[in-house]
């Protein structure tokens, strides 16, 4: 294990500093100084192009696979710089999965989706297979929708099921946080409300970074709410503080007419 979520709750466990990112010419977004507690959940709001899902990226070094994108400043992770190039790439995304808007299962069935991450970090007793399987499908709430069907498409489960399947399939690594990018929105209500569910339940075991459009999803589960915006055309953190900070007494000016929908 290369980071470690001891002290949960009280101890910053993700932390930037100064962090940059440049698509060639382009800076996304900079100077961003944010920090999360072990445990918590902390929710990425802003309009549209402020910089979210690049700033995700950066965190489990998804950048890496950018061409021309820079990314400066500094990213602790537990005890990890993830920005010294030393740092495994593969064994830290291990330990920050990402989940992305839309599921994006293998074309293969459910216990394949399960089995291959497991298999190509180094997992390989059937036993031990058998039991993380279980014990993630059972985590997400999908177990006993799937069992009789295990060996069949995950293809053909609904967008909420395979939501959920994506979801366990990076528990199954046994990570220390997880990094979900709008991972609700391309959901009906209902799949989307068992999967904010799952998200809340996940909160203590796990450090969640969450982006949102939905705010009234992010005063449900978030404990913290960072506001990004684009200013002279790079995305900047704006504000962040705890969840009932910024919906009840927002600092800046741009938060208060964020949250009330005047802009954005
Ligand atoms: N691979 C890329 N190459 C060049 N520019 C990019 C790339 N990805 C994103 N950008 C630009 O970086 C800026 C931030 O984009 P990003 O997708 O991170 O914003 P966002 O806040 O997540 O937006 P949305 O809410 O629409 O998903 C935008 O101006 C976008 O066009």
């Amino acid at each position: 294990m290369i980071v470690n979520a001891s002290n949960r709750t009280t101890e910053t466990f993700i932390q930037t500093e100064n962090l940059t990112l440049q698509y060639g010419q382009k800076t996304a977004f900079a100077n961003v100084n944010l920090s999360v507690n072990a445990g918590e959940i902390l929710a990425l709001v802003g309009p549209s192009g402020c910089g979210k899902t690049s700033f995700l990226s950066c965190l489990n070094r998804l950048t890496d696979m950018i061409p021309n994108c820079q990314v400066k400043g500094a990213i602790r992770i537990g005890s990890v710089e993830v920005l010294n190039p030393k740092i495994n790439a593969t064994a830290l995304r291990r330990q920050v999965g990402m989940i992305f808007q839309k599921p994006n299962p293998f074309p293969l069935s459910i216990w394949k989706n399960m089995e291959l991450p497991l298999r190509e970090h180094g997992i390989r007793n059937r036993e031990e297979i058998d039991r993380i399987v279980e014990t993630s499908l059972l985590d997400v709430g999908l177990w006993d929708e799937v069992k009789d069907r295990l060996h069949t498409s995950a293809l053909a489960l609904s967008g909420g099921q395979q939501q959920r399947l994506c979801i366990a399939r990076a528990l199954g690594l046994q990570p220390e946080a997880l990094l979900l990018d709008e991972p609700c929105s391309a959901l009906d209500p209902i799949s989307s409300g068992i999967v904010e569910d799952l998200i809340t339940s996940l909160r203590q075991r796990y450090t969640l970074i969450i982006v949102t459009h939905n705010l009234a999803q992010a005063k449900r589960i978030a404990d913290k709410v960072a506001l990004f915006w684009v200013q002279g055309g790079v995305g900047q953190l704006v504000e962040s503080g705890k969840v009932e900070q910024i919906f009840n007494s927002p600092q800046h000016p741009l938060t208060a007419a964020y949250i009330t929908g005047a802009r954005g």
